[in-house]
């Protein structure tokens, strides 16, 4: 019998507080409309599919606190979600989520910004991190990777063959992750593991799928309506 996480284990981090410059228009990316609901909902409702999730957090931008408890108080409700105020950058949005834990296991952090990530990739990274105190969902990079000069001429060919794109969720034991948070001293981050990595931990790549795209520019969110139609 394999080893499983036991239900309620698993503590969820939505990180939902970015102001979307890359993405523009009038309203954050992640309420933009995604197969008849808001982009943040898909993420969090494919999450709390599992027993293995208990809690789970999504750190908000302080200004869209009064939307989160009116327009989407019902979502937030029945996918017994619990609401802090995110910060000015990912990683404090992380840390001050972090805060609002009580009692997990593991912490996983997944962008509120990747509706897509899949029941299989999950279960596989949750599969993962019976065995190991960090696990990540990445892709192998599978073009050609140029570095440049300032002036966009190429100056070397990065040799690919050992090269990942992150993705999120990123999940850790709770205790490695507080102690990496606790490490930190304010060099800038994007993900979370690059934080366990610095104070030393092992992190485990879990190959994931393209299709678990971040919600970046407005042609993610036409990508990412395709996917969802093609698998209707
Ligand atoms: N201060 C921040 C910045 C980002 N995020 C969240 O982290 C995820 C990944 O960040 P990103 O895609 O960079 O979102 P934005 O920062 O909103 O995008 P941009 O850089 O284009 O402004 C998103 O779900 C975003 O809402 C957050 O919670 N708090
Ligand atoms: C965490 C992340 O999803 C890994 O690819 C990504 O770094 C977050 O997005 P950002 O644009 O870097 O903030």
């Amino acid at each position: 019998m394999d080893a499983t996480l036991e239900p309620g284990s698993v503590a969820v981090i939505l990180p939902a507080a970015g102001t979307s410059r890359r993405f523009g228009g009038p309203q954050s990316k992640i309420f933009a409309t995604l197969a008849g609901h808001p982009v943040w909902w898909h993420a969090a409702n494919r999450l709390r599919s599992f027993s293995e999730v208990g809690q789970i957090v999504i750190a908000i931008h302080p200004d869209d606190r009064p939307r989160w408890e009116s327009e989407f108080a019902d979502a937030v409700a029945s996918l017994r979600i619990d609401l802090v105020d995110g910060g000015g950058e990912r990683y404090e949005s992380v840390l001050r989520a972090i805060e609002r834990i009580e009692g997990a296991s593991f912490i996983a952090v997944h962008d509120a910004a990747r509706p897509l990530v899949s029941h299989t990739d999950l279960q596989r990274l949750f599969d993962a991190a019976t065995t190991r105190d960090a696990v990540m969902l990445a892709t192998p990079v599978r073009g050609t990777i140029k570095r440049s000069d300032d002036e966009s001429i190429v100056q070397t060919t990065v040799d690919r063959s050992r090269l990942w794109e992150a993705q999120t969720p990123q999940m850790f034991r709770r205790e490695l992750l507080i102690d990496a948070y606790a490490r930190w001293r304010g060099w800038p981050v994007t993900d979370d593991a690059s934080l366990v990595e610095r104070a030393g931990g092992k992190v485990f790549l879990v190959e994931g799928s393209p299709m678990n795209l971040k919600i970046t520019g407005p042609d993610d969110l036409l990508l990412a309506e395709a996917i969802l139609q093609a698998s209707r």
